[in-house]
């Protein structure tokens, strides 16, 4: 691993990742691949997620060829070099922020989204110019392999890899030194990732979980609440980082949510969910099991029908939810829906604030000020108001999650901002050196008295006095240098000059 690494070092460090035509290159490589190898991605996440092909197609590829087109119409802009506002001091000299790759990156994917987690970096880091090592999750091993298998097909082999593997492998890739990490996946991990960067002062952004609740407001259209909230819970089978965890709202709703959200379950996958094309399976024994155990002891208001062959596990609301119970100490990430009652939005917002930072808040209402007093009250990596997930959509909005949900962001600009450093610039020239003896010692008070003008922009009367003398002083040196330069050329016209320059001394 150790010799990977150095030979992508050894590439970048070489200065080929760096122009503008290279990147744009490699970005299209990485378009082509998509379109060209479509069959074979929509065919290994259908089969590491047992998803349809038209679900995999609109959940991961549209959102790669998004990103892709929208680096490729926005490299020139975002890779230039961006002007800084400037202080009296430097006001003659060009003072700029230049984006610079970091390096070598390293990109560790999640398997619940096993092309996105990976591509979506990966778009950022190529745009930015670095190299860059993928590991994709062992859990999707299909799309895993097929990463391994396309990408090096595409893409400069000397400058970007794929790593497989599980715990061991990651291990040892996190020992090497990398320019920066990206992690996407639970926060005990996020954890480990951490602290082996630490050991090199790497910068990491971490792309955590956590419990994005999702507040029902008394003052809303409960029908098209509940149709958001099935979309955006059960898509995936609940194995979404941003899917609302669960929902808050007054004891009195409960029972017509359930209502809705269970007739919307039918009208979407069917009266046999189990044969619904759009309904996903859990990825593996381990995590079914694990949702079993949160079942267990829970009123169940509908679903909770599991079958451990096909890793089935129903559409599942639970209902008066113990905050105190297990299913409320967890991210779920699978189909099933706490409804939590409390009192009014003030507690709703207690509630929220208890707890860990989720990555995610939804709140639906009418009441646009309450859902402005929600988001004003509490934190959380992102927010959609009347709606779930569609934040994740939008590229102008950076993704990512706060405290325990996570660190930096990233999607579009965001993407290019995370893998680049913001270089700053300030170039003199080699003249002005009598403006520099205000800053070479021996210091004195007059010297302090021209920093904090120039640097603070505070002056007192004799400071100002004495920058009135140096303007007037600076305009007479103009002119004497405008007298000379003509009278050295035409005595007659320069002597027409001088006294129409200095007509209007008279009068000054
Ligand atoms: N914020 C986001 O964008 C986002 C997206 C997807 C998932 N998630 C979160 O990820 C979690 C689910 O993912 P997961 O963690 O089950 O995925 P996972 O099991 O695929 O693990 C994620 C990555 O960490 C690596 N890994 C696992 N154990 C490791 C160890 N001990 N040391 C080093 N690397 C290790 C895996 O190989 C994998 O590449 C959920 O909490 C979900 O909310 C977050
Ligand atoms: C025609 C339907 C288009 C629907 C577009 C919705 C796309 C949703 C994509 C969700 C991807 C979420 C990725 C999240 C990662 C965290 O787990």
């Amino acid at each position: 691993m150790e010799r990977q690494v150095q030979r992508l070092r050894q590439a970048f460090r070489s200065g080929r990742s760096r122009p503008l035509r290279f990147r744009q290159q490699q970005l299209e490589a990485l378009r082509r691949m998509v379109q060209e190898r479509e069959e074979d991605i929509l065919a290994a996440i259908a089969a590491d997620l047992s998803k349809s092909k038209l679900n995999a197609y609109s959940h991961e590829v549209i959102t790669i060829l998004g990103e892709i087109d929208f680096m490729l119409a926005n490299l020139p802009e975002l890779a230039s070099a961006k002007p800084a506002k400037k202080n009296l001091l430097t006001m003659l000299d060009e003072a700029y922020l230049q984006p610079e790759p970091l390096g070598v990156v390293l990109i560790i994917g999640a398997w619940n989204y096993p092309f996105v987690l990976i591509m979506q970096p990966l778009v950022g880091a190529i745009a930015a110019g670095n190299a860059a090592i993928v590991k994709p999750s062992e859990l999707s091993e299909n799309t895993a392999k097929l990463l391994a298998k396309l990408l090096p097909q595409y893409l400069d082999q000397d400058l970007y890899a794929v790593v497989n593997g599980g715990v061991a492998e990651t291990t040892e890739l996190l020992k090497q030194r990398f320019d920066h990490i990206l992690y996407t996946g639970n926060t005990a991990v996020g954890k480990i990732v951490m602290e082996a960067a630490a050991k090199h002062l790497t910068p990491v952004t971490l792309e955590l979980g956590g419990k994005s609740p999702c507040y029902i407001d008394r003052d809303c259209d409960l029908d098209v609440a509940c149709r958001r909230i099935t979309w955006g819970k059960y898509m995936n089978c609940g194995q979404t980082c941003i899917a609302p965890d669960y929902v808050l709202c007054e004891a009195s709703l409960q029972d017509q949510i359930i209502q809705k959200i269970k007739e919307t379950v039918k009208e979407f996958y069917g009266e046999n969910i189990k044969e619904s094309p759009d309904y996903e399976r859990i990825v593996n024994l381990r995590h079914f099991k694990r949702l079993q155990g949160l079942l267990e002891g829970q009123k169940i208001a509908f679903g909770g029908e599991t079958d451990e062959v096909t890793r089935y596990i129903a559409p599942t609301v639970l209902t008066d939810v113990d905050p105190n119970s297990k299913v409320m100490q967890e991210e779920i990430f699978g189909p099933i829906l706490p409804i939590v009652s409390v009192k009014n939005v003030d507690e709703a917002i207690s509630f929220i604030n208890d707890r860990e930072k989720p990555l995610a808040l939804y709140v639906f209402s009418h009441n646009n000020k309450l859902i402005k007093r929600v988001i004003e009250e509490t934190s959380s990596g992102g927010v959609t108001g009347n709606d779930v997930i569609m934040h994740f959509t939008v590229n102008s909005l950076p993704f990512g999650g706060v405290g325990a949900s996570g660190m930096g962001a990233y999607h579009g600009k965001y993407s290019f901002d995370t893998f680049s450093h913001q270089r700053p610039c300030l170039l003199k020239g080699l003249k002005g050196e009598s403006v520099n003896k205000l800053r070479y010692p021996p210091n004195s008070q007059s010297k302090l008295g021209w920093a904090k003008f120039l640097l603070l922009k505070k002056f007192n009367r004799a400071g100002l006095l004495t920058l009135l003398v140096t303007c007037l002083a600076v305009v007479a040196a103009v002119f004497i240098k405008k007298y000379q330069a003509l009278s050295r050329g035409n005595a007659l016209l320069a002597s027409l000059v001088v006294h129409r320059l200095r007509w209007p001394s008279k009068h000054s």
